[in-house]
């Protein structure tokens, strides 16, 4: 008797962790349960792949979808919708900027509550922290976060207040001892504030002014004192959003010597200069701040050295409203969750060689496997059906009416990219293809196993 599969993609590039190899793949009861030159058998569904690649679907390590509580700004349907079309089939989501923030377990049963009805893929939750709920992190644990998020500066959400040193060191010697990672926003407050300050004063408020209150030292300095916290507590400390080569060295160095540091980067980072916030505006304010082409050309040479754990969107959309204003004052935040992979396909891959298995490892199998979310993240046996169908040469421009996000702006509007996403399947359901959400909402929580 011929074998029956739920989903068998024909003839695709499949991206798998040892390569790239033309085969056939089958999912059944969601999780990929067969990977062959040709596979014989029918399937309810055959999709033909032949001139695709076929990527394990991405998992976006961070993002801030504002659900609940901040819904005008975007939220998890709209979010989720975004990252499918972007070829993701998972992503988590920050403690803040929702409200409240998701700084104890009934705060974090509201945000499920939410994505269990709105998220049209897969989902993971960080827990903050802070110093208000030092005694709460148990308690989040056992709801299932992934991990914690704190800010060393302020987060630009009053209620999640800044990480102080006594936070930092108490947080980190209980969460050694839990067994979660720390993910820290690096930047020198009393810096960034007293220059902030200082510029305001002066009526400084351009673009060229938050990059100099903002300056790499802020960032390179507050580094280095995280990872001494980390060496000293044993807490898995993963840097997040790294801007500068400088600090991505500091992080390098300590992990050679033992300390269970990481980092992670966002694509921003990587394809966007000073010189083009400066033409963009607001749009592309972000912190901390893009950097010189100079850091750039480093900063991709740090990538294809490994040293990044993995490379997520940051996606952080306000009110347009909030961006409207002097470059210093306005709202820091890019949306950017819809063209992560099309980007690292473009500025990677097409430009600077960048291998697609690195790519595939960069956005979804590392993130999965820190922070030990079992079964995804990788085209293999017994791993989800996750899959995002690439069109690795075709060029498009970006337009604002093909965007999901609640607010259709971002500063990639207007770029050229080259490798497009048609299809996105997420345990073997087809949720996005050819530019259409086609699914309800049948995202699930991930857990990690700690
Ligand atoms: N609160 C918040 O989303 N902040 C984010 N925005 C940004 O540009 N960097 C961040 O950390
Ligand atoms: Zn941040
Ligand atoms: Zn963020």
């Amino acid at each position: 008797m011929s074998k029956r599969f739920d989903l068998i993609i024909r003839q695709g590039m499949l991206v798998c962790p040892e390569g790239v190899t033309k085969a056939d793949v089958a999912v059944n009861d969601e999780k990929i349960v067969e990977i062959a030159e040709e596979i014989s058998g029918e399937a309810k569904e055959t999709i033909d792949a032949a001139g695709k690649y076929v990527f394990p679907g991405a998992t976006d390590g961070h993002v801030h979808f504002n659900d609940p509580g901040r819904t005008e700004w975007e939220t998890i349907a709209t979010g989720s919708n975004a990252l499918a079309a972007g070829g993701g089939v998972a992503y988590f989501d920050m403690p803040l900027n929702c409200t409240p923030c998701t700084l104890d377990a009934k705060n974090f049963k509201n945000k499920l509550a939410v994505a269990q009805r709105d998220s049209l893929v897969d989902y993971g939750f960080w827990g903050g922290l802070t110093p208000k709920n030092l005694d709460k992190l148990e308690e989040l644990a056992e709801c299932g976060v992934v991990g914690f998020k704190a800010f060393t500066c302020f987060s630009g959400i009053e209620e999640f207040e800044r990480m102080d040193d006594y936070t930092a060191l108490v947080g980190m010697e209980k969460l050694a001892k839990l067994g979660y990672p720390l993910m820290v926003h690096c930047e020198n407050a009393e810096i960034v504030s007293a220059l902030t300050a200082r510029a305001l004063a002066n009526n400084k408020t351009t673009v060229r002014d938050y990059f100099a209150a903002h300056s790499p030292i802020t960032e390179i300095e507050n580094v280095s004192r995280m990872i001494s916290f980390a060496e000293e507590t044993g807490c898995k400390l993963i840097i997040a959003h790294v801007s500068t080569a400088r600090a991505v060295e500091l992080v390098t160095q300590a992990r050679n010597r033992g300390v269970d540091v990481s980092c992670e980067t966002i694509g921003h980072y990587l394809i966007l200069t000073d010189d083009d916030v400066e033409r963009m505006g607001t749009v592309a304010k972000c912190s901390p701040p893009i950097r010189d082409a100079q850091n750039q050309t480093k900063m991709w040479a740090k990538l294809l050295n490994g040293e990044f754990a993995f490379i997520s969107s940051d996606h952080s959309p306000c009110d347009p409203k909030l961006k409207d204003g002097e470059f210093l004052k306005v709202w820091g935040g890019i949306s950017a969750c819809q063209t992560t992979l099309s980007s690292l396909l473009t500025h990677g891959y097409h430009e600077r060689k960048v291998p697609l298995v690195d790519i595939a490892k960069l956005t979804g199998q590392n993130v999965n496997e820190v922070f030990k979310i079992p079964g995804k993240g990788k085209i293999a046996i017994g791993f989800d059906g996750d899959f995002a169908l690439v069109d690795l040469n075709q060029e498009f421009t970006l337009h604002a009416e093909q965007l999901f996000y609640k607010h259709k702006v971002s500063p990639y509007v207007g770029s050229t990219f080259r490798g497009k996403i048609s299809q996105t399947i997420l345990r073997g359901k087809t949720v996005f293809k050819d530019g259409k959400v086609v699914s309800k909402p049948i995202g699930k929580h991930l857990k990690p196993l700690v």
